[in-house]
């Protein structure tokens, strides 16, 4: 059942074009997720759907209710959203369960307790119910910020960059906590950020942003696989292109060897393309006759990312299991093996 649809929203601060002509659904229980570069329009986006901006073009369904058009608007309090912000926005002077009841006023007393209880538990902080946000680490304090926001039970709930504040480790651990809340839930939410492992770690369905406009609106899987467009292909995932020879519809050579799948209209017979090629299509093999040289090498735990150059000078990157430990400027084999092509014309 569709929760939210945003058809061809557009939006200006003045005389400058911010959203241009955006569009993107999400049925109830799914997690959307906004991500691009700095500036693209994501959280303009998010103030949209909470009322908090008008839109100068197209039109906003929350919930079978339409709330904005050009020149109509829903008043945020009337829009049932939940938000959650990066800097928390715990009241200081109330208890944790106090800011989780914050929002429940017009409920009586014995059921805004249970509620209470209830959220706490969701969240896992029923035994800090009687803690102040000071107590709390960010953590803590950013799963406070959440069951405080679902309490109300809110149609949609908006996380604007919920983990910035806080360190890697904790990120991930959070963003995947938090999409099992929403799912156990059935939590109909927006996501942005610009952190693309949280987005994938968060998401059902994610739009890639540039300029105001959605690029492409695709599962995590797709965006990475099937990028749409060089820009989507460039910001998600990591990997360099390589020209290529367009020997067939269905056939491409590279310096590496031949790539076979179904060739994008675009890229003519005879012409070359450019074609993506992600760390994890180059494979160490020590037997293979094409050689690397290792340019630099990053340490990631279980593997080592390696930049290696090719014989013509083109550079590619490798994921190698990090007991193959080579130095830079060692040459080692490496070997191919691409699942489809991801190419686009020159
Ligand atoms: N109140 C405002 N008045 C005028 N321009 C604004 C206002 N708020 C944002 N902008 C401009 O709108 C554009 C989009 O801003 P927005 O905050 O939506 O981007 P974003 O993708 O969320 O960026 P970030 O990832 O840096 O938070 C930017 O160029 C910004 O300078």
């Amino acid at each position: 059942m569709s929760q939210l649809s945003l058809k061809q929203i557009s939006h200006a601060y003045g005389t400058r074009h911010i959203i241009d002509g955006l569009s993107l659904h999400l049925d109830k229980g799914d997690i959307g997720c906004l991500l691009g570069p700095s500036g693209c329009g994501k959280t303009t986006v998010l103030r949209c759907i909470a009322g908090f901006e008008s839109i100068t073009g197209g039109g906003i369904i929350l919930n079978g209710q339409t709330v904005a058009t050009a020149g109509q608007l829903v008043p945020p309090q009337q829009r049932k959203i939940g938000m959650v912000f990066q800097d928390y926005a715990l009241f200081p002077h109330l208890t944790v369960a106090g800011n989780v009841a914050f929002g429940l006023h017009g409920m009586g007393k014995a059921e805004q307790q249970q509620r209470v209880t209830e959220m706490l538990s969701v969240v896992g902080l029923a035994n800090l119910a009687q803690s102040y946000p000071h107590q709390l680490s960010g953590g803590q304090q950013q799963r406070v910020a959440l069951a405080r926001a679902l309490a109300p039970q809110p149609a949609i709930l908006l996380l604007d960059e919920p983990f910035s504040n806080l360190d890697v480790e904790l990120r991930k651990k959070l963003s995947e906590e938090i999409r099992t809340i929403l799912k156990s839930q059935q939590m109909t939410a927006i996501l942005v950020t610009h952190d693309q492992s949280e987005a994938f770690a968060m998401a059902d369905q994610i739009g890639i942003m540039q300029h105001g406009r959605i690029e492409q609106w695709d599962t995590p899987y797709n965006l990475y696989h099937r990028p749409a467009n060089r820009f989507v292909a460039d910001f998600i995932g990591e990997g360099v292109f390589l020209p290529g020879q367009v020997i067939r519809h269905d056939l491409l050579e590279i310096e590496l060897g031949e790539i076979r799948g179904t060739m994008p209209e675009t890229c003519c017979l005879g012409c070359t393309a450019d074609v993506l090629i992600r760390p994890d299509d180059i494979l160490h093999d020590d037997a293979s006759p094409v050689k690397a040289k290792v340019i630099n090498k990053a340490f990631r735990g279980a593997e080592f990312l390696y930049t290696l150059e090719l014989e013509s000078g083109d550079q590619v990157l490798s994921l190698v299991p990090s007991h193959h430990n080579h130095a830079v400027g060692e040459w080692i084999g490496i070997r191919l093996e691409i699942d489809h092509v991801i190419a686009f014309q020159r």
